[in-house]
């Protein structure tokens, strides 16, 4: 498991990570997110080593992440990092030898990975004149071609149409291992709220949330969704319960006292054909609205 425990972090007066504390458990997409200036790219570069902490601590299985292991870890910057006028076949051997394959693993796993995103017939040309996609694709293998332990992905959807955006999701799951904890930073909560497990939301450089998607996105429990085909009106009248909403079949309610859940459910039933009923989620977007206010 990757933790960061207590990263703080300043910039001259600014305090750009106040206390950072959050796991990324492996076989599990956590989700980072927070406004532009929260301070994603800061702890990102923390945890690659790229920047010094002013406190706190990275650890890897309980213990501080040195820069050896650091070495398997797969890493994709927000500022990329990929040469190019280099030909792409030697850059992803380039990077695989970085970190520490011998020169015919690095050539096989390279040949998988461009096989795998459909560019082996490019593997020759030099980087800059693949379309963007394409070359976010390759710079996604670079961080994938050492078969890495654990991965911590910038932004590494931005600016991808939603094809290729599945194209990449897709390489992901299958080279990601039930060990390998996956870091990512997005500014697409419907992404998010779709690819990831868990979430860590961060503002102004404190995490305000962090949990499972399911278990942020659950909200308030206690407020139901019921529509069903006839009208709804009748549970104005039901005790244990307070009426938010009701337009026609769909209606919201808070629930006051737990048993008197089933009991609606029935009613609802007995009167017709009931389409939803059930705890209303959240969605991403107020949770995170709600976490940086
Ligand atoms: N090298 C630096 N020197 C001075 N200030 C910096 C430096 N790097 C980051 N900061 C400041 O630290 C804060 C956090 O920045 P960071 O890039 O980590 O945020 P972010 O959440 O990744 O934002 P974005 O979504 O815009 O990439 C910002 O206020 C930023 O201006």
């Amino acid at each position: 498991m990757l933790r960061v425990a207590g990263l703080t972090r300043r910039f001259g007066d600014h305090l750009a990570l106040d206390d950072v504390t959050f796991d990324v458990v492996p076989g599990r997409m956590t989700g980072f997110v927070g406004a532009n200036g929260a301070g994603k790219t800061t702890t990102m570069r923390i945890i690659l080593g790229v920047l010094a902490a002013n406190a706190g601590q990275v650890l890897w299985n309980g213990e501080l992440l040195t820069q050896e292991v650091r070495r398997d870890v797969g890493y994709m910057p927000e500022e990329r990092g990929l040469y190019p006028k280099m030909k792409i076949r030697d850059q992803l051997v380039f990077f695989g030898r970085l970190h520490g394959l011998s020169p015919e693993r690095a050539l096989e796993r390279t040949d998988k990975l461009l096989e795998r995103l459909g560019l082996a017939e490019r593997a020759t040309d030099a980087l800059e004149t693949l379309s963007l996609g394409n070359q976010q694709r390759v710079q996604i293998a670079a961080a994938l071609v050492h078969e890495p332990i654990a991965l911590v992905l910038d932004e590494p959807f931005s600016g991808l149409d939603p094809l290729a955006v599945d194209a990449m999701v897709d390489l992901l799951r299958e080279e990601v291992t039930s060990e390998v904890p996956v870091l990512f930073s997005s500014h697409q909560l419907d992404l998010v709220e779709r690819l990831c497990d868990d979430l860590v939301v961060l503002s102004r450089g404190k995490v305000v949330a962090a949990g499972s998607v399911a278990e942020l996105s659950a909200g308030s429990t206690s407020t139901y969704r019921l529509v069903v085909d006839g009208d709804a009106g009748w549970l104005r009248d039901v005790r244990g319960i307070e009426v938010r909403d009701v337009a026609g079949g769909t209606a919201l309610f808070d629930v006051l006292d737990a048993a008197v859940e089933q009991k609606i459910l029935q009613e609802a039933l007995s009167r017709g054909p009931v389409r939803q009923f059930g705890p209303e989620r959240v969605a991403l977007s107020d949770v995170f609205r709600e976490a940086t206010r």
